[in-house]
């Protein structure tokens, strides 16, 4: 059976990066990536954004939705407090599988619990079965048409507290309309657009940060 391309990124860092170092492995990734084969990591120019945003938030739990390979959740990861911890939801098992095994060679798995399966399952699971009180900071990385309605959830399900960050990528390409136009227009949100490009590439992308206040 052919390798799957996320199959290949894992052999490159194994072969790559440095055990135990995580910028190592978000280098090493972000190289494949760009020389050789695309993927849909947010980055190394939109993680530097991710980087400043997360770090400003301090955030004690954190929640990502789409893990994709683990490059997000490793870029994270590096910049939280030992105490602080990171859930991310991915709904593809094989992607999940990948994600693991980066996230381990990484040395965060401490800090990092992927959760498998679809993000509207799992997210009414969190408070219950994860221990969650409400989310510092979120991460929406996976289906664009998910954007709202998760974000809808997360407060139906009472996850959200003043001054949560929600951070969205992909809000220009491939786009996420419905997310923007909804989070725009609730004055319960305080929203900021960062322009930036799509990952490895030339064209336009933009990330939007969404303020949530109570
Ligand atoms: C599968 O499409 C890949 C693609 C193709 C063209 C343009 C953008 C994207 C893209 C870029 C991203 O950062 C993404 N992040 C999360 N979930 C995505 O589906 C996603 C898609
Ligand atoms: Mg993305």
């Amino acid at each position: 059976m052919d390798q799957s391309k996320e199959q290949r990124i894992l052999n490159f860092v194994l072969q790559n990066a440095v055990r135990g170092d995580p910028q190592s492995v978000v280098d090493t990734i972000d190289k494949y990536c760009a020389q050789k084969e695309w993927a849909m990591n947010v980055g190394d120019e939109k993680g530097l954004i991710l980087d400043k945003i997360l770090e400003e938030a301090k955030p004690s739990t954190s929640l990502e939705l789409g893990t994709y390979c683990g490059y997000s959740a490793v870029r994270m990861a590096r910049l939280l407090k030992p105490s602080a911890r990171l859930l991310t939801i991915e709904f593809n098992p094989e992607f999940a599988a990948i994600a693991k095994q980066i996230i381990e060679f990484a040395g965060v798995q401490e800090k990092v619990k992927i959760l498998e399966g679809p993000s509207e399952e799992i997210i009414p699971q969190l408070k219950k079965k994860h221990e969650v009180d409400t989310l510092d900071f979120v991460f929406l990385d996976h289906w664009k048409e998910r954007y709202a309605p998760d974000t809808i959830l997360l407060q139906e399900c009472g996850l959200l507290r003043k001054g949560t960050v929600i951070l969205a990528d992909n809000v220009v390409c491939p786009g996420a309309p419905e997310f923007i136009n909804y989070i725009r227009n609730n004055s319960h949100f305080e929203c900021t657009n960062y322009p930036s490009h799509l990952e490895y590439m030339k064209v336009k992308d933009a990330m939007e940060k969404a303020v949530f206040l109570g």
